[in-house]
């Protein structure tokens, strides 16, 4: 598969190729999702796109300040500059591709302000919150990596696709396609393997758990903007 082709490049029997592995069959369940089939030949209806979206820009907000807060436990300027580039562009990335997208499904600011996050991506950005504060760097920074990860992942297999014309969705793919968006992840996974060397064992085995669970929460986040899933009472 295209990313385990770039993990055997690099890092081979790291914390991240293991890691990797280990949520090998969320993956495959990702793949498998009929809502990234349909958002890559843009035959998703609207209504579940503009679920995913809206969410996602809820998302995006707390996962900025999550990425803040790796940046403030980071043990040097470069990995502080580097998590503070990452929050400015996911909060850049909300306010352009996400604005742009909602408007055109005539989502305004106000609606925006008020909407409720659903139950999933509310465990999700609520364990990633706690994580970011509460854990240590490295264990924050696993929790971290497979927003960047499996997007990255994912933009790669819709690029492998032969192209829609006119996919509503285009902007969407450019974006997790694009060539920058997966140098940042790289970056991102070497980080991961540089803290997990200097980790201890129970460190590293919370850096797992954590990596797992956040793939747990992608699968779901996915899932439940199919279902358009919506607080049961
Ligand atoms: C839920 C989710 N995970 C990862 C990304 C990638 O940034 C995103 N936009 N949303
Ligand atoms: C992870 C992520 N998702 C959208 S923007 C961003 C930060 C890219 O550096």
């Amino acid at each position: 598969m295209r990313n385990d082709d770039a993990i055997d490049d690099q890092t081979t029997g790291s914390f991240t190729a293991d890691a990797w592995q280990r949520i090998a069959q969320i993956r495959e369940k990702i793949d498998a999702l009929p809502l990234l089939e349909k958002l890559s030949d843009g035959s998703l209806p609207g209504d579940v796109f503009r679920h995913y979206i809206l969410q996602d820009t809820l998302y995006l907000n707390h996962y900025a300040r999550c990425l803040a807060i790796v940046a403030a436990k980071a043990p040097d300027n470069a990995q502080v500059m580097r998590f503070l580039n990452s929050a400015q562009k996911a909060i850049q990335v909300e306010q352009g591709l996400h604005a742009g997208i909602l408007a055109r499904f005539g989502v305004t600011a106000d609606d925006v302000a008020v909407a409720e996050p659903s139950p999933s991506g509310f465990a999700y950005t609520s364990f990633l919150m706690a994580t970011a504060y509460h854990c240590s760097y490295a264990v924050a920074l696993s929790a971290i990596l497979p927003c960047f990860w499996i997007y990255w992942d994912v933009g790669e297999a819709i690029k492998g696709r032969p192209a829609a014309i006119d996919n509503p969705y285009q902007s969407w793919i450019d974006t997790y396609g694009d060539p920058q968006f997966a140098a940042g992840a790289r970056e991102v996974i070497a980080l991961t393997d540089s803290a997990a060397a200097a980790a201890s064992p129970t460190e590293r085995a919370q850096m797992l758990d954590v990596f797992v669970r956040a793939s747990q929460y992608e699968w779901m986040f996915w899932d439940s903007a199919w279902k358009l899933e919506a607080w049961p009472v």
